[in-house]
């Protein structure tokens, strides 16, 4: 098991790697209030390993409490959020109930935002069990809801105590879900980690085979990067702004084509494609990395060409995003692959050339 710390003062907390780690009640413990805990999870998600991870706390004495929500990111939604707050109240947990969050990215922002708000706040833990959520969503704090009108619209910053990754729950994760996990791993490369972008493109193959090796050391590579930029920025006022890239054409290809019919990796990915070009258009990247890219997108099974929504909607759709500023959309744009920048001193003419690309 390898471990890592966010350092954020007060608000810090570990993040443990390793392979079956549903077993170490060990790990959790210290970080429990009370023994009692609530296990959010999904119907999917739930005849995995709910059984085990909630064996493991009660042979502790652990009381544990099953909040089984429906799956999918259309249900990443008020409604949903509810259901938790019924269960919690029907059990009548109180502020040192721990919330766990059991499954990928839609259940860790869901239960991170009930942690949030319930009685104004109780402790969560994240346990990613997607490529995806092990390598940036339970990390860093964002916790939040979509809107109909745009993707993660409401929410707030709150951290966990602590974020187990357990690597063999990976094994049970469909092909298409581990490909839109690379997706973001592929990010830290391309923002901020050149020599790790030049590791994934000698290993992609490695990763898309689940080779156990490869992919610990991507995990902890992208935990590593994510942590260093959130206890830099914990609120996005500045440098974490980069993990966003090609989020701003990613959310609005997730929220027009419907959430959950493109997978939030595979949005990434082709936004990230369209990022590039208007960056390319700047000068600021050559054919040469564009290809790259390409090349290591399509390695990973991901999309690298956006869906035709026309030039109007997209620019409708990215008006909403929490980038903008004064009523300018602001992008995260690449100045060579291993450097980024947000910026929304980018040509118009070339934005709109950009977009009829997906037009
Ligand atoms: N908070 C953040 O910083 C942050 C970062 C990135 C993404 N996100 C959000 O995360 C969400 C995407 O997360 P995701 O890609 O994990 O999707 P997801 O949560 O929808 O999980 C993908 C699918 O895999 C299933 N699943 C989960 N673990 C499994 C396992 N071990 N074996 C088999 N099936 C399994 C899920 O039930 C689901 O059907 C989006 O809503 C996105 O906006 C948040
Ligand atoms: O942690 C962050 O900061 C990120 O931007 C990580 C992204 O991968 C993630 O999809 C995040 O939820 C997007 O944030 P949003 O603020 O644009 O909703
Ligand atoms: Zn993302």
């Amino acid at each position: 098991m390898q471990t890592l710390q966010v350092e954020l003062g007060e608000r810090a907390y570990p993040i443990h790697i390793g392979s079956h780690l549903l077993a170490r009640a060990d790990l959790i413990l210290p970080h429990l209030k009370r023994k009692q805990v609530a296990i959010v999870t999904n119907t999917t998600v739930a005849p995995l390993y709910l059984e085990q991870l909630s064996q493991t706390l009660q042979a502790a004495g652990v009381a544990v409490i099953p909040i089984i929500l429906p799956d999918g990111e259309q249900y990443k939604n008020s409604d949903t959020l509810n259901l938790i707050y019924d269960a919690l109240l029907q059990h009548r947990c109180e502020r040192s109930t721990t919330l766990i969050a059991l499954g990928g990215g839609v259940i860790g922002d869901l239960t991170g935002y009930a942690a949030a708000t319930y009685l104004r706040g109780v402790p969560f833990i994240q346990i990613p069990t997607t490529l995806l959520s092990q390598v940036d969503s339970s990390v860093g704090g964002k916790t939040g809801i979509n809107h109909p009108l745009g993707k993660n619209m409401i929410g707030a910053f709150y951290q966990p105590q602590l974020v187990l990754a357990d690597i063999a729950t990976l094994h049970t994760l469909p092909a298409r879900e581990l490909s839109a996990g690379l997706a973001e791993v592929i990010k830290y490369g391309l923002i901020r980690d050149l020599p790790f972008f030049e590791w994934l493109e000698a290993h992609m193959a490695e990763l898309v085979a689940l080779d156990e090796d490869a992919l610990r050391y991507a995990i902890y590579r992208s935990c590593e990067n994510k942590a260093e930029v959130v206890a830099k920025d914990e609120r996005e006022s500045g440098e974490r702004a980069l993990l966003n890239l090609g989020h701003t054409f990613g959310h609005a290809v997730e929220n027009a084509m419907g959430y959950g019919v493109w997978l939030h990796g595979e949005a990434v990915a082709a936004g990230t494609m369209l990022a590039a070009d208007l960056s390319r258009r700047m000068g600021w990247l050559s054919d040469a990395d564009i290809a790259r890219m390409r090349a290591i997108f399509v390695a990973a099974g991901l999309p690298v060409e956006a869906p035709a929504l026309g030039v109007e909607r997209y620019l409708d759709l990215m008006g909403l995003d929490k980038k903008v500023v004064d009523g300018k959309i602001r992008f995260v744009l690449q100045q060579g692959i291993g450097k980024s920048l947000v910026t929304s001193d980018y040509d118009k003419a070339a934005l709109q050339a950009t977009l009829a690309l997906a037009a």
